[in-house]
């Protein structure tokens, strides 16, 4: 199976941590995730990252440190999924494909329902 390359990112904002709900209508419904997305033939990570906060949020991030990436496989996918740390730097955040989001503090993020991959990223963040 083919492993598709997708960047996410967590996104800190005054100590709380931003995490979105995919909406009903994306892969993996409803499931909670690190916003970003698939890298493009001939794009670096890091510009990656940027420009799909930048499509997705509105906003604009300065990226900080690169965690370990997962390679999870899904039953009809597989992804290799590669995820930053970052701060929110500045625009107004406007929902542009998920369903929801919140800024949590980071013990609460445990409590959401994360798409699978997100989990060992998850624990890495919060061992950190
Ligand atoms: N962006 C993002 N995607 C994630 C995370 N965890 C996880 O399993 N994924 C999966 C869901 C998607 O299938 C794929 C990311 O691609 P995307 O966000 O560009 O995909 P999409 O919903 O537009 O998917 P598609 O319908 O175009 O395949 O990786 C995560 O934390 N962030």
């Amino acid at each position: 199976m083919k492993t598709i390359l997708v960047t996410c990112a967590i996104i800190l904002k005054n100590e709380k941590v931003f995490a979105f709900q995919r909406s009903e209508k994306m892969k993996l419904p409803l499931k909670w995730e690190f916003a970003g997305g698939k890298i493009e033939p001939n794009e670096s990570e890091i510009d990656c990252i940027k420009r799909e906060i930048k499509e997705e949020l509105n906003i604009e991030i300065h990226v900080t440190q690169r965690l370990t990436p997962v390679t999870h496989e899904y039953p009809d996918f597989k992804i290799k999924l590669i995820p930053f740390i970052a701060k929110y730097n500045s625009g107004s955040l406007i929902l542009k494909e998920h369903a929801n989001y919140v800024l949590a503090k980071k013990e609460e993020l445990l409590d959401l329902d994360w798409a699978e991959a997100d989990i060992p990223i998850l624990k890495e963040f919060l061992s950190l």
